[in-house]
């Protein structure tokens, strides 16, 4: 007895007792209970915070058999911290029958050393949500050892916070199955692989979520279980899609170590070397079997659910295919590729057949997905908008004329209100320009109207030959047209149909519901072609198509030039009433009006043809780099001067601009850093050993996306989104801080430097532009057509291809942008280099005759190739405009990498580029790979010489 309360004295300033008292008095408990139980007298409440004596009695069986066990020193104890306001407030609610029935088990040492911990605030909390049914229902299971054992681990916060997220129903459920233990298969509905492909990053950040997925993982999972869990991915990957489902049962090993989790996103990897992390969720209610859907992922939703492309064996009920909840689906999300809203049937063979799983979305949604026309019958629910891209689901159609076969894969947007009524779905015909272009490919063009989002026309084949019409015979057309001919498309006239809406059991029961005589659609809208010969188009309608003109030098060297794809050149829009400055701007053009982010357009691109004094321009651009002078981190930046529009200056002493800042911490090394290329005003220094890129979201994306390929030793690191004087970054690794006094070329690669979509705009609505003009008549007064002279303005696109001819873009798949050499000389005058010679000579003088550097540099563009290769980036992008940076210095280090992904595009769903196919409009080819085949080629060659 004595012994009794002087414990009590202690346990009753819990203030003032540490958890080596606690331990010291538990031990001294159990010590009693193993040497018999000695009858312990009742105890008073302690603090007053207990009940009254009576009520203690009635919701109490008995404190005495309690204290007679020992396992609980006393109520009081618990009273007394605070932790259990009362027996009473945990029996009056009926969730814990009697503390006894806890630590008659054993299972619970104590209340105590639960609340001790701080993680069960009080049992209390649990039960008041009545998610704890009861504590010992758990216990009783012996399941949970002990809620301390997992809350021990630190994997789970705190049951609460399980609970709070609603991810846990109640301990109870997971316990049923000995699954809080571990995590067992059987537990888990579904594991969405998100492949971190673009946006998903910042999408996460967007909606609050947080940004580093794998913090998020942590609070769930235990360190262990980050080790254990990976993907292995045993059949193939495609671009951005993961593990298919047929690997599912390999995905996840040592799942079972994923202590008391409910949901979370845990990083692995997956074959390709492309970090993926899954997201597990817990169904509490189902005994599914473990199944690692495979995922191409794609949005968090608000709610931390993941929603997008997830595939699930058919095996699978299909209401667990995708846990989307209630709200999780956002007006204007992506559905991209086939994975949303769409089951993988692995029944139906192979995985290629897919069928819309009707359970996907709540019916909360309300609104009615488009149709699939394969699977008309079941109704879908979505909201916002749908973008079913390049999938079976959506809108197909067929028109077959002229000899020319045109499919088309479409995109409807749902109407504000959904596509449920009737009067929000109307016909509507629209034209689209077509083009004198190629006829084979994939065009995408953007409708003007509400219903319909964009429609990628593909002209399949032609089923006539030239001048043979009638034969019925079958070709592939792969060739542009010739000349003259008339074959090209001018025109689609599209054809909008409102979806049929009839009457079904299923509709009859829901406008019973709703009472709306309108509700309920089936089918999916129509989209027909029209296609339309030059001819008719000018019947049906009276607009403009750009022509496309080769101006000057149709590049005859040109693999692509003499047959399909020579560039084609919008010409001047004679007659156009084009307004200046353009949009038809690449999407990460930062140029605005007239493209130049400065006011002045002379300061528009360093490597500008502006005609402007070097020096001028120079010095003013400097002034665009915040970091210019004595950047903290000890990084300088350099502008490399504009070419010199005297060409007897070509190459031009740097000025030495650089005053080190006495402020610079010492032992940073300083060095000048050097933009050769670009637009001005772009960069700024960032942390040391980084800079700070104007933000731009898509190259944004590729930086994170190929900070995971096997392309990353090729790129620069990527170091995320950084806010500097008001302005947002990339920011980056500053690929010339391993070097000393390095030499610094930039070679743009491919065949085009201007995207597909570019041209389309342009035709839409061609926009002129008085900077390009001026800097096309500083390198060639004569280069403009007489209405360019007119206008003194010239379209972008028309900039690009002349500059793409002028050098050897258009016949090598590359062209030099500028070299910088160590003695500080820099040049970038390249825009006339075209020829073989000429740039052998340049890469002879840049490397200063070095073979070692040659070798060095051929090691690595031979490693990049191969890289590029099986690269699952490359395959799926479209990559334009962007650079290999050459550095190397005197210790004989020479790199490559790729740089400026402003301009770098994904494909639709499955479509792959191989980078060496001539570029025809539609195939989005870029040549960059038949590029970098020439540059290999050239070093080979002064390799060998
Ligand atoms: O090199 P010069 O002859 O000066 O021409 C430039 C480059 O082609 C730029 O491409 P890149 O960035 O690949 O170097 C392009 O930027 P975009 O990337 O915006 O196409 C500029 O277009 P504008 O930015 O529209 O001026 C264009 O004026
Ligand atoms: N990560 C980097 N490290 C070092 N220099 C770089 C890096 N990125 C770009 N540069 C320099 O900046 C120039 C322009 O880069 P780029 O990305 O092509 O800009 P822009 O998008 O404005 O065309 C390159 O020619 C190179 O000199």
């Amino acid at each position: 007895m004595g012994q009794s309360s002087s414990n009590r004295a202690t346990l009753a300033s819990p203030a003032r007792s540490t958890p080596a008292d606690w331990k010291k008095l538990l031990r001294a408990r159990k010590r009693r209970t193993a040497g018999g139980r000695s009858p312990t007298p009742r105890t008073e409440p302690g603090t007053g915070r207990g009940a009254e004596p009576g009520t203690e009695k009635s919701t109490v069986q008995s404190i005495i058999p309690e204290a007679e066990r020992g396992t609980v020193q006393s109520i009081e104890s618990c009273i007394e911290r605070g932790t259990v306001q009362s027996i009473e407030s945990c029996t009056e609610r009926g969730t814990v029958q009697s503390i006894e029935s806890c630590t008659e088990r054993g299972t619970v040492q104590s209340i105590e050393s639960c609340t001790e911990r701080g993680t069960v605030q009080s049992i209390e909390s649990c039960t008041e949500r009545g998610t704890v049914l009861s504590i010992e229902s758990c216990i009783e299971r012996g399941t949970v050892l002990s809620i301390e054992s997992c809350t021990e681990r630190g994997t789970v916060l705190s049951i609460e916070s399980c609970i709070e997220r609603g991810t846990v129903q109640s301990i109870e459920s997971c316990t049923e199955r000995g699954t809080v233990q571990s995590i067992a298969p059987g537990t888990i509905r579904q594991v969405i692989v998100i492949s971190t492909e673009q946006g998903i990053l910042p999408e996460c950040v967007e909606r609050g979520l947080p940004a580093d997925f794998s913090a998020f993982g942590e609070r769930i999972f235990s360190e262990e279980s980050k080790a254990t869990l990976k993907v292995e991915d045993t059949a193939h990957t495609e671009p951005g899609h993961g593990v298919y489902p047929d690997t599912a049962p390999h995905i996840l090993t040592g799942a079972s170590s994923l202590w008391g989790s409910s949901a979370g996103i845990v990083p692995c990897t997956d074959r390709a070397g492309l970090e993926t992390r899954l997201c597990l969720d817990v169904d509490p209610q189902k005994q599914t079997s473990l199944v690692p859907a495979q995922s191409t992922v794609t949005r968090l939703c608000p709610d931390g659910y993941v929603v997008g492309g997830v595939e699930t064996p058919s095996t699978l009920a299909s209401d667990t295919a995708l846990s989307t909840r209630r709200g999780t689906l956002l007006p204007e999300m992506r559905l991209d590729g086939q994975g949303v809203g769409c089951r993988r049937d692995l029944s139906k063979g192979g995985g290629s057949h897919f069928a819309m799983s009707d359970k996907v979305w709540s019916e909360d949604y309300g609104k009615s997905l488009v149709g699939s026309p394969r699977d008309a019958d079941s109704e879908r629910i979505v909201q916002g908008v749908i973008e079913l891209r390049g999938s079976e689901p959506g809108v197909n159609c067929l028109e077959q004329g002229n000899g020319i076969r045109v499919l088309g894969t479409g995109c409807a947007e749902l109407p504000k209100g959904g596509l449920d009524r009737r009067d929000s779905w109307k016909k509507d015909t629209v034209m689209l320009p077509g083009s004198s272009g190629p006829l084979v490919g994939e065009k995408t063009i953007k409708l003007p109207e509400r219903s319909v989002r964009y429609l990628t026309p593909r002209v399949e084949e032609r089923t006539t030959a030239l001048g043979e019409t009638g034969t019925g015979r079958t070709l592939r057309c792969v060739e542009k047209p010739q000349p003259g001919s008339d074959f090209g498309i001018a025109g689609l006239q599209l054809t909008v149909t409102p979806p049929d809406f009839v009457t079904t059991s299923e509709s009859v029961h829901r406008r019973q519901l709703t009472r709306d005589p309108q509700l309920c659609r089936k089918g999916p809208p129509l989209l027909e072609f029209r296609l339309l010969t030059a001819e008719l188009a000018s019947d049906t309608h009276n607009y403009s198509i750009p022509r496309l003109i080769v101006t000057r030098d149709p590049s005859p060297n040109h693999r692509l030039s003499s047959t399909s794809s020579s560039p084609q050149v919008l010409d001047s829009c004679c007659g156009l009433d084009v307004p200046l400055c353009g949009d038809a701007e690449s999407p990460c053009s930062d140029s605005g009006c007239g493209g130049s982010p400065v006011p002045s357009l002379f300061l528009r691109k360093l490597s500008s043809s502006s005609g402007l004094s070097s020096a001028s321009s120079f010095e003013e651009s400097e002034d665009d780099f915040g970091g210019s002078d004595g950047e903290p981190n000890g990084l300088h930046v350099l502008l490399c001067s504009p070419e010199d529009h005297a060409a007897t200056r070509s190459w031009k002493k740097l000025k030495n601009i650089v005053h080190w800042s006495p402020f610079v911490v010492s032992f940073k090394k300083h060095y000048p850093w050097i933009q050769l290329a670009g637009h001005a005003g772009n960069f700024k220094a960032g942390e040391y050993g980084k800079i700070l890129k104007k933000f731009c979201q898509s190259e944004q994306q590729c930086l994170e996306w190929l900070n995971r390929d096997s392309l990353r030793p090729f790129v620069p690191g990527y170091y995320g989104v950084v806010e500097k004087d008001g302005e947002t970054y990339n920011q980056m690794e500053d690929l010339l801080s391993e070097f000393d006094s390095p030499s610094i070329m930039d070679c743009k690669m491919g065949v085009r430097t201007y995207l597909e979509e570019e041209l389309v705009k342009a035709r839409e609505k061609p926009k002129l532009r008085k900077d390009m003009y001026e800097k096309m008549i500083a390198v060639d007064p004569d280069a403009p057509t007489e209405e360019e002279h007119r206008q003194r303005a010239i379209l972008k696109p028309r900039y690009m291809q002349w500059r793409e001819t002028l050098s050897s873009t258009a016949t090598l798949g590359f062209r030099i942008e500028g070299i910088k050499r160590a003695d500080g000389t820099c040049n970038t005058n390249f825009k006339k280099t075209k020829h073989r010679e000429e740039i052998i000579r340049a890469l002879e003088d840049f490397v200063d005759g070095n073979k070692t550097i040659l070798k060095n540099y051929l090691a690595r563009l031979k490693d990049l190739r191969s890289e590029l290769e099986r690269s699952d980036f490359f395959k799926s992008h479209e990559v334009v405009g962007s650079s290999l940076l050459f550095v190397h210095d005197a210790s004989g280090l020479a790199k490559v990498w790729m740089i400026d992904f402003g301009k770098t595009v994904r494909l639709p769903y499955k479509q792959t580029l191989n980078h060496r196919t001539p570029w025809i409009e539609g195939n989005r080819e870029d040549g960059y790979l038949w590029g970098l085949d020439n540059l290999i080629n050239m070093f080979v060659n002064l390799v060998q010489d």
